[in-house]
């Protein structure tokens, strides 16, 4: 994986047909996709339930590109080499997820692997200034993590200038998950972002036996949020 900030949209299949996860890989990897985002829910940490390493093996087989592996579990140290194991390219673990974080990151980073750190949206960044030599991508949620489909949340915007601001010329992926449509993208684009998170926004209207949607979907996604980065 090569270090760079143009916008990458990362489909979340979470709004994806679960029975055809394969299938549903492949056709938005086709419709034009940079990376597609996997959702680990443990039930306890968020109150969801997703799948856990052997399902991310299994869709791995049906990746080409990047694979952006979420994890939303707590604890999160005891799953780390199987989740790596499963073929994760980045793997992101939450600051809230545990009182070890920094361990968390080096765990990750031991298997060659990108390590990520999400924050929730109540969580600051005070933290984070002392891990940045510890993360590859910083994953700002903007929606409370556990469900696709939820509402944007505006006050995450002025956390991204301040994180874009923070991380300075560092090689370090800044990401938005949740509530990303082409009318949120500008905002958190132009504030610094440059991985755009879209279940929903993505995945609706569509299907495996019609994909044409996802493209739609996904190049509205990109060419709004390009559109302020130019402007
Ligand atoms: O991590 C997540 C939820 O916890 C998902 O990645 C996120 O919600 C994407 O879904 P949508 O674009 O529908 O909001
Ligand atoms: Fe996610």
């Amino acid at each position: 994986m090569t270090f760079s900030r143009a916008i990458k949209i990362a489909p979340s299949i979470l709004s994806a047909d679960f029975a055809n996860f394969g299938a549903e890989c492949e056709a938005i990897e086709a419709q034009g996709c940079d990376w597609v985002h996997v959702d680990v829910m443990d039930g306890h940490f968020v109150p969801n339930l997703t799948f856990g390493p052997a399902t991310c093996a299994a869709i791995r087989k049906h990746i080409k590109g990047v694979m952006d592996v979420h994890l939303m579990i707590a604890p999160v140290d005891p799953y780390i080499d199987a989740f790596a194991q499963a073929g994760a390219d980045v793997l992101t673990a939450h600051l809230e997820a545990g009182p070890h974080i920094h361990r968390t990151l080096q765990a990750i980073r031991a298997h060659g692997i990108k390590a990520g750190l999400a924050l929730n949206p109540a969580t600051g960044l005070d933290s984070l200034s002392y891990l940045l030599d510890m993360v590859d991508l910083v994953c700002v949620m903007t929606v409370n993590p556990g469900f696709g489909g939820q509402k944007f949340i505006h006050s995450q915007v002025d956390k991204v200038r301040a994180l874009r601001a923070m991380i300075g010329d560092r090689p370090i992926h800044i990401e938005i998950d949740g509530g990303v449509t082409p009318e949120t993208a500008p905002l958190v684009a132009a504030a610094g972002a440059d991985v755009l998170v879209a279940g929903s926004g993505v995945f609706k209207g569509g299907s495996v036996a019609n994909p044409a949607p996802y493209g739609e979907n996904i190049r509205a996604i990109r060419a709004a949020a390009e559109a302020t980065r130019q402007a």
